[in-house]
């Protein structure tokens, strides 16, 4: 399967606030794509348009040429994080995804191997509901690799992280990226994007400003901090 996203005219309306008015763009495999933009500019409802959580009122949105409803065990072919708080408090990590691997038909030695990937063997074994943020963002990333998918979807994945689990997180979407995967990240934190990031989508409004190489940007504006606060200048305030 090919490791693409494709979003094409994606509108969205929540009664008075237009969430997406247009949203359009392709993430390729093979680096991070930064995913940014003010509060409120749409990110996360582009993330769960594509995966199916809601409904536009216009527009499509495939993953790889399909719509997230034509995956008979999506997980092989999408993973996302999109809240990390998305769990039963009291199972135990480990199950948690084993209820996961069940429903896609995956063999239990894939959980223990994504718990040790995000340095959850141990605290895997622990109820949920007792986790940090920083462990439920691990076991959210656990949970997006199981089905060691081509393309993944974090939103905002360093949230709650200490300092090693941020160099962790950034070592693990760098090495995600160079095995060809589509790596879409929704972040607030520029610094991080223009050290993993090598294209960015800037979005305001419910659609797209800029869609760029990161390089291309620091190269013009000097870093994609100034880049990002000149490109959305006028776009942000919360709707
Ligand atoms: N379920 C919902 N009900 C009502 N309004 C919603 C809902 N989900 C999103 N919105 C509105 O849609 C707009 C876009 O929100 P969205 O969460 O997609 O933005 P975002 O770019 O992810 O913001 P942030 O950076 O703060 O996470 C906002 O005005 C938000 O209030």
């Amino acid at each position: 399967m090919t490791a693409t996203i494709e979003v094409n005219g994606l509108r969205k309306r929540f009664g008075a606030a237009l969430a997406l008015d247009g949203m359009t763009f392709v993430v390729r495999g093979g680096h991070v794509t930064g995913f940014v933009g003010p509060n409120g500019a749409g990110k996360s409802t582009t993330l769960r348009v594509i995966t199916g959580l809601d409904r536009p009122d216009a527009g499509t949105a495939t993953i790889g040429g399909q719509s997230y409803a034509a995956f008979a065990r999506p997980m092989r072919h999408v993973g996302a994080l999109l809240d990390p708080h998305a769990l039963h408090p009291s199972r135990s990590g480990r199950n948690h995804l084993m209820w996961l691997a069940r429903s896609q038909d995956l063999p239990a030695a894939r959980v223990d191997e994504v718990l040790e990937l995000t340095g959850l063997a141990d605290a895997g074994r622990r109820q949920a509901g007792g986790y940090s943020l920083g462990m439920r963002q691990r076991l959210g990333v656990a949970a997006a690799l199981l089905g060691d998918p081509p393309v993944l979807l974090l939103d905002e994945p360093f949230n709650g992280l200490d300092p090693a689990g941020i160099v962790w997180m950034r070592d693990l979407l760098r090495d995600l990226a160079g095995e060809g995967r589509a790596v879409l990240v929704s972040s607030h934190l520029m610094s991080e994007l223009q050290d993993i990031a090598g294209h960015v989508i800037v979005v305001g409004h419910g659609r797209v400003i800029t869609a760029a190489d990161v390089d291309d940007l620091v190269g013009r504006y000097a870093s994609l901090e100034a880049a990002y606060l000149r490109l959305t200048a006028g776009v942000g305030g919360i709707r």
